[in-house]
């Protein structure tokens, strides 16, 4: 009896614990949903009211665009949402910009496709110091791309230095190493003769060069079977590729799974914590305090870029930790994106034989011009050589991957024109309050200049006007702002390098830039007349065209902080895929298309009725970066001279 009534009692007392506890849950609950309610009415209402003299699709009252827009850009389509704003784009007469409205599920995002636009979110102005803020969901709070205001510049100064092209070249007898082991590869899938995803050698290949080049460890991504060392299921090299499957993408939407089940943020935050000590270890060991010396690394460089960032810093816990995400950054935009850029290399080249049905005079003669650049430069006897050339002397690298091949570097280019692996999104808080930013301060309303444009389609005339739009994400879209015709000609659509040669045929990067400039600075920065009879290798030539009208890496204070390492990467390897191999693209199931017939590289039914639509071979989807819809599958054979 005693112990019935004692149990009872203990129950008594518990349920007083757990009631008011249940209680308080659900009332926090309620708020939690009012909160969101109010959010999401103060947002409808200001887009609804705010965007209305931006070009746009009829609106729905309460759905705003949900209805006509929200189906393509829904995530089970096997596509980059970058190929749903450029069929909207069309679909309103190619306008500089214009507004796809997404609440109340999302903020509304207004989509730029002219340059001066883009520059104008991009470049620093009274109130955005460093330009407008980023937007672009990236591991670690303290990463390079989501800070702002001094610590940005603060960090980015610290960093600079190890990114200088100077010091870069220094590192080229590093990558040629790499590029070695990329090269062994490829032979042995050209010696099977099998079809192969060409993306896992390359994304190998640029984990190495970055780890390294990063923080001067090997960690043999090339070399470690699957499930091995860092590769096993809880390795650093894991981490890294399962945490940029994690990173929620900005153009997705609201996304109700994730709220409810939020097991993709657990499993984020756990290889957030594996992917962090993995590198805390490797950057406090290499500590002039940990082992006596700042000199220890796997190559005996020592001249990482973390060694360089951390050289006569105090490395306080905070230094410590701030260091530790821009590495996390710099492994995860160093690797998807360059091996991006090196599988469309291969597949542009892959126009140039006649398997594909592609193919013409205009690619062949595309990659003739190319290799005899590399024929005149590294000698014509082996196709490989210049692995062997850059490794002995690497003092005049700079001149040798820079000045002498400039056709080479008009490739790589032009390969980011079309196939441009990030946009940028930028957000401005809503003024005069923002629920989602109450730390923003201004009071004033922001507007974007839109240059006068003509609707396509009904030929009907827009005057210039500046329009409000503040609240809104801004999204540059590098796909559309390059495909442009209004900007780079009717040929827009079609690969060709000369569009960044000089008169001579011979530029440097450098001297493009100086003449993207030059150019800017006197025109006016409107769209140019074209004059056949100047003396450029391509009618609408990149000097001809407004400032901004290229920028695969954005521009302004912001731009990519790995620009040169990736163009570094980018020519090495163009120097051995384009005189070494002929490259064939593909189906899923590696069959050989008949002359003439398209191949279609997708993962699933849908693809195929996306590919088809276009009549594409691959396309890109949204990895965070846009990447190869089939992980870019390819045959390749060496080639014989
Ligand atoms: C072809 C290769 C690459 C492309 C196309 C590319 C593209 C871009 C773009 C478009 C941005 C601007 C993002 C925005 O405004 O939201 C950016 C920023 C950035 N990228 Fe890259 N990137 C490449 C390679 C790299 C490499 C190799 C690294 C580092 C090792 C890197 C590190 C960064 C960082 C840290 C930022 C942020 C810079 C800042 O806000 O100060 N990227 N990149």
């Amino acid at each position: 009896m005693k112990g019935a009534s004692l149990s009872v009692s203990r129950g008594m007392e518990l349920t007083n614990v757990i009631l008011p506890l249940a209680r308080l849950a659900l009332l926090s609950c309620v708020l939690f949903v009012l909160y969101k309610i109010f959010e999401t009415s103060v947002f409808t209402y200001r887009t609804h009211t705010g965007y209305k003299d931006l070009p746009q699709h009829p609106r729905h009252w309460f759905w705003g665009h949900l209805a006509t827009i929200g189906p393509k850009l829904n995530p089970s389509i096997n596509a980059h949402p970058d190929y749903a704003f450029e069929d909207v784009w069309h679909e309103l007469g190619n306008p500089p910009a214009y507004v796809v409205d997404l609440a109340p599920i999302d903020r509304a995002m207004i989509i730029i496709a002219d340059p001066t636009v883009a520059e104008s979110i991009t470049q620093p102005t009274e109130r955005f110091r460093h330009s407008t803020p980023a937007l672009t969901k990236l591991v670690g709070k303290q990463s390079l791309v989501l800070i702002e205001g001094d610590n940005w510049r603060t960090q980015r100064r610290r960093f600079n230095r190890g990114f200088a092209p100077a010091h870069l070249h220094s590192l080229v007898p590093l990558i040629v190493s790499k590029t070695r082991i990329f090269l062994d590869r490829l032979r042995k899938h050209a010696e099977k003769g099998d079809a192969f995803p060409l993306k896992e050698l390359t994304t190998d290949l640029t984990i190495d060069v970055i780890t390294q080049v990063a923080i001067d460890k090997d960690f043999h991504a090339q070399t470690l079977g699957d499930g091995e060392g860092a590769k096993s299921r809880f390795g650093l090299l894991t981490a890294i590729v399962t945490m940029s499957t994690l990173i929620e993408k900005v153009g997705q939407g609201f996304d109700l799974g994730a709220y409810l089940f939020p097991q993709r943020r657990i499993k984020e935050w756990i290889y957030d914590r594996i992917y962090s000590r993995a590198l805390h270890t490797e950057i406090i060991d290499k500590l002039p305090s940990s082992k006596g010396t700042s000199e220890t690394s796997d190559t005996g460089s020592g001249k990482s870029i973390v060694n360089l960032a951390l050289s006569g810093v105090n490395p306080t816990p905070a230094v410590l930790d701030s260091t530790i995400s821009q590495v996390k950054t710099f492994l995860f935009a160093g690797q998807d994106t360059t091996s991006t850029v090196i599988q469309w290399m291969a597949y542009e080249l892959s126009k140039s034989y006649p398997s594909s049905p592609f193919y013409s005079d205009h690619y062949r003669q595309i990659r003739e011009r190319l290799c005899a650049e590399h024929d005149e430069v590294f000698g014509s006897s082996d196709p490989f050589v210049l692995l062997d050339i850059l490794e002995r002397d690497n003092t005049n690298a700079d001149e040798l991957l820079g000045s002498k091949l400039p056709y080479t570097t008009a490739f790589v280019k032009e390969t980011l024109r079309l196939h441009p692996p990030a946009g940028s999104a930028r957000l401005v808080p809503m003024a005069p309050y923002d629920p989602t930013y109450p730390e923003n301060k201004s009071k004033e309303p922001y507007y974007i200049d839109l240059p006068a444009w003509t609707h396509s389609k009904t030929g009907e005339h827009f005057e210039s006007r500046r329009v409000r739009a503040d609240g809104a994400r801004f999204y540059n879209c590098h796909h559309i702002i390059h495909r442009n015709l209004n900007t780079w000609g009717p040929d827009a659509l079609t690969f060709d390098p000369s569009r960044f040669l000089d008169r001579s045929g011979k530029g440097t990067v450098d001297e493009l830039e100086e003449a993207l400039d030059t150019s800017s600075k006197a025109m006016d920065g409107a769209a140019m007349k074209h004059n056949s009879k100047t003396n450029l290798p391509h009618p609408y030539h990149i000097s001809t065209l407004p400032t901004g009208s290229y920028r695969p890496f954005e521009r302004g204070p912001r731009t990519c902080i790995g620009s040169n390492l990736a163009y570094l990467e980018a020519k090495i390897v163009l120097g051995v895929i384009a005189r070494g191999f002929e490259w064939q693209k593909v189906g899923l199931d590696g069959t050989r298309p008949k002359p003439g017939e398209v191949r279609y590289g997708g993962t699933g039914k849908e693809d195929i009725k996306v590919g088809e639509a276009h009549g594409w071979e691959v396309w890109s989807i949204n990895n965070v970066t846009a990447v190869p819809v089939d992980a870019m599958k390819m045959r390749a054979k060496l080639r014989t001279r």
